[in-house]
Parts: structure tokens; C-alpha cells; sequence
């Protein structure tokens, strides 16, 4: 499939603005590295580009490690549409294939962002990209949950939680579910013209690809959507790592590892149940505002460790890591854990709740605590699962107090 050339203008349209060298610096920041480019892995692209003959792009929507997620016209349906060009290479197939097994064993689709259409591109040094149509979301839980009130955002973890429910259900681990894998909904945006789509999410500022890096092309700022228009509910997207429950991987741990369960840490395969560590560190992002597991490496598990005032499993000791990395008192069951002297520095779950959330009730505080406790259970097989969840009391009762 080719591209139209470059530049494409075709109505004298607007292609947003080119910074100057003074701005360069912020526009590389927010977006992709150009090194990625250079190695030939991202698809050198441009706003007013139109591909497989039909989508405009008119602005950046994401990116990750494995693809630039671009907001575009479909002129042909007059609607908008995101496309996910994954990188050169098997990435984008493996991921097509795990979206067609959800397609075809998922019984309700409707919390998780799944394709429209599909098609392959051509990149400018001759590298083939997979090229995802998914309906247009809004922003993901990581950017943008500290800025809206917890009655906004609690809810989330139910959408969340019944989305996850589905695809365990269907045998299927995410794997890589972070909060960069949420999006939030947001009011249907096809009607608004291109002026409007900038005026209320910015306007594209971007910086010119060299001839190395792929031109024609640009690096773009992605948009900037207004709280206002967020919806529920939250969307799972990104499986381009998923897996059949009980595949064995070469690489049992998540990157980075804040949403990895411990488990993984030591060797254990992901799960349906490793999921659950990552929605429990999801849900409590959306019930504290901030993170409650941050950093990485051995500091992290400490921090863990100190938070929820538990040893991990004896038998887990020998398996971190290199071997080498791991502190002998994280296995320590002689019940002196914690030691105050190494975790004293560390914030208990109970403080971390009192200290960012002090208005809510003693009633409402044992719930949360009670959710976050099961899911943040070491053993996965004894971490509560999505179905369990749904049902729980607990979760259940929380959830009243928020309307859901
Ligand atoms: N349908 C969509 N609507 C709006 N924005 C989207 C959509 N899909 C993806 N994005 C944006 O693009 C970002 C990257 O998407 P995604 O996580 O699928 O990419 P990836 O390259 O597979 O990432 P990772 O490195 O985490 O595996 C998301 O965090 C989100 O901001």
C-alpha cells in the first residue's frame, strides 16, 4: 500500500506548525526518540498524509515502544479514527493475531479496544508496518489521573476490572497491563471539523525527520485533551504482548516493572493472576491519585515489602533476578519483619490511604484496604481473581459509595 507524496495539501488545509529551534527541545521531549527512526523501527509519517487511500492524519495520539498512534480522518466513512503503525518487524503480527483470537473468544468486547480494520505500509526505507483502525479514545489513566477527582476516576476500576474478566474468561493474559494500557472514553469527535478537533486539542507542533531518520516525516507533540471530555467507560488496549493462559515466555518479567507482580520477578510465567497485581496497582492509582508502588529494581521490592509489612514466600528466595541483587531479609518468615531500621522509611498501605485520601470514611477506608490486601496477595494463587473480585463485598460496597 503507498502513501500519498509529500507535501499533501490538498484543499490548502492546515498541517499545524513547525516549531522553532527554541522549541525543538520540548516537541523531542513529549514524543517518540528519533533513534527509533533511525534504526529503521517507527514509520517515518507526517500530518496531511493520507493512508491506504483513505485516512488523513491530522494529529499524534500516543506512542510506545512498539508503534505511533495517530489521529485521522476516514474520508471515506467521514469519521475519525486512531492508527496504530506498529514497528518494522513480527510485533505488529503477533499483535494482530492475539486481537483476532480476543475477536474470535472474547463473548463482550465492549471494555477492550479492538481493531476496525487493518492494513500494511510501506515505510520509506522499504520496512513493512502493520497498520491497526481502532476507534478513537480518549487519553490513558497515565497521563492525565491526577488531575481528576477521585468521583471520576474510582469508577474506572470497575470497567477495568470487567474488561480484564472477559479476556481471563477467554483464557487470555494481557501481560503488559499497565496504566498506559487504559484509555478513558471520551465524547464522539467525528463531527468536528479539522480547526475544531485543534482548537480543543491542540494544535500539532512538530519537528521535521532528517533524510536519515525518513523523509518525508515528523516528530508531533500528541494532543492534549481537556478533562471535560472524558467518558466512561475505560477501554483495555495495547495486547501486541498478550498470551494464551500457561504460555511459557523467555522473559517472565513486565517493563517497567511498577505494574509487574512480584512472582514475575522470580521467575514465575505470567498469569491471569499476575493481571491482577496490575490491576490492583491500577486500582490503586485511580483510588489514591499517585502511584502506590513506584521506582524499580531491588528498591522497589523493598518498598513492597515495607508497604505491605510482609516477607515475600521463603521459597521465592534464589530467583530474583541475577541472584545476586536480592536482600536475604525479603525472605526472612522469622516474624521480626519488618525490621524498622531498613523499613522504617517505607509508607504502610494504611498510611499511604489516611495521608491521600483523608475524607473518606473508616467503613470506606477497611474496603479499600481489604481489595488492595487480595490483590496485592504475593502468592498468585492466592490473589483474588477478576470474577472473584466483581462479586466481592467489599468491592462491591466500595464501589456504592462512587455511584457504581
Ligand atoms: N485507540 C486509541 N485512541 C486514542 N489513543 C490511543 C489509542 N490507542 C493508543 N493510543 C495512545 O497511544 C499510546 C500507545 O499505544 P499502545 O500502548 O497501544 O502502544 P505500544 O507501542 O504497543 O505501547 P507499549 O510500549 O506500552 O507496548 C497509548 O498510551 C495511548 O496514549
Amino acid at each position: 500500500m503507498a502513501s500519498t507524496p509529500f507535501p499533501t495539501n490538498p484543499n490548502g488545509g492546515d498541517f499545524g506548525d513547525f516549531v522553532d529551534s527554541d522549541d525543538e527541545c520540548e516537541v523531542e521531549t513529549d514524543a517518540e526518540p528519533r533513534m527509533r527512526y533511525l534504526q529503521g523501527l517507527y514509520c517515518p509519517l507526517y500530518i496531511g498524509e493520507v493512508l491506504d487511500s483513505r485516512y488523513r492524519i491530522e494529529h499524534k495520539l500516543g506512542w510506545g515502544g512498539f508503534s505511533t498512534v495517530w489521529l485521522a480522518h476516514d474520508v471515506q466513512e467521514n469519521k475519525a479514527v486512531a492508527l496504530k503503525v506498529s514497528v518494522s518487524g513480527q510485533r505488529g503480527e503477533y499483535e494482530l493475531a492475539m486481537q483476532n483470537v480476543i475477536i474470535q473468544t472474547v463473548r463482550d468486547t465492549s471494555n477492550l479496544v479492538t481493531y476496525q480494520a487493518v492494513f500494511s505500509l510501506r515505510g520509506r526505507q522499504g520496512s513493512q508496518h502493520t497498520v491497526f483502525v481502532f476507534p478513537v479514545r480518549g487519553p490513558s489513566l497515565d497521563t492525565i489521573c491526577s488531575r481528576i477527582p477521585p468521583t471520576f476516576r474510582v469508577p474506572a476500576a470497575k470497567h477495568l476490572l470487567l474488561g480484564l474478566k472477559n479476556l481471563h474468561n477467554a483464557g487470555i493474559v494481557h501481560r503488559d497491563l499497565n496504566s498506559g494500557a487504559v484509555l478513558w472514553s471520551i465524547d464522539p469527535i467525528d463531527h468536528w471539523t479539522t480547526a475544531e478537533k485543534y482548537q480543543r486539542l491542540g494544535r500539532p507542533r512538530k519537528v521535521p525527520l532528517s533524510e536519515e531518520e525518513g523523509i518525508p516525516g515528523e516528530l508531533v507533540e500528541s494532543v492534549r485533551f481537556p478533562p471535560d471530555l472524558l467518558r466512561h467507560p475505560v477501554c483495555i488496549c495495547d495486547f501486541g504482548l498478550s498470551i494464551t493462559s500457561g504460555t511459557r515466555v523467555e522473559n517472565t518479567v513486565q517493563l517497567p516493572p511498577l505494574f509487574c507482580a512480584p512472582e514475575r520477578l522470580h521467575g514465575v510465567f505470567p498469569s491471569c493472576a499476575s493481571d491482577m497485581w496490575s490491576f490492583t496497582c491500577i486500582f490503586a492509582k485511580l483510588y489514591l491519585g499517585v502511584e502506590a508502588i513506584y521506582g524499580g529494581g531491588p528498591s522497589m521490592i523493598s518498598r513492597i515489602i515495607g508497604m505491605l509489612g510482609l516477607p515475600l514466600p521463603e521459597h521465592w528466595r534464589g530467583y530474583y533476578g541475577d541472584g545476586t541483587t536480592a536482600h536475604d531479609w525479603w525472605y526472612d518468615q522469622s516474624g521480626q519483619m519488618p525490621r524498622t531500621d531498613i523499613l522504617g522509611g517505607y509508607e504502610t498501605l494504611e498510611h499511604k490511604i489516611d495521608r491521600l485520601r483523608p475524607e473518606i470514611s473508616r467503613d470506606e477506608r477497611e474496603h479499600a484496604l481489604s481489595i488492595m490486601y487480595r490483590g496485592f496477595a504475593y502468592l498468585p494463587e492466592q490473589r483474588i481473581t477478576a470474577a472473584q473480585l466483581l462479586e466481592d463485598p467489599s468491592f462491591n460496597a466500595l464501589m456504592s459509595y462512587y455511584n457504581v
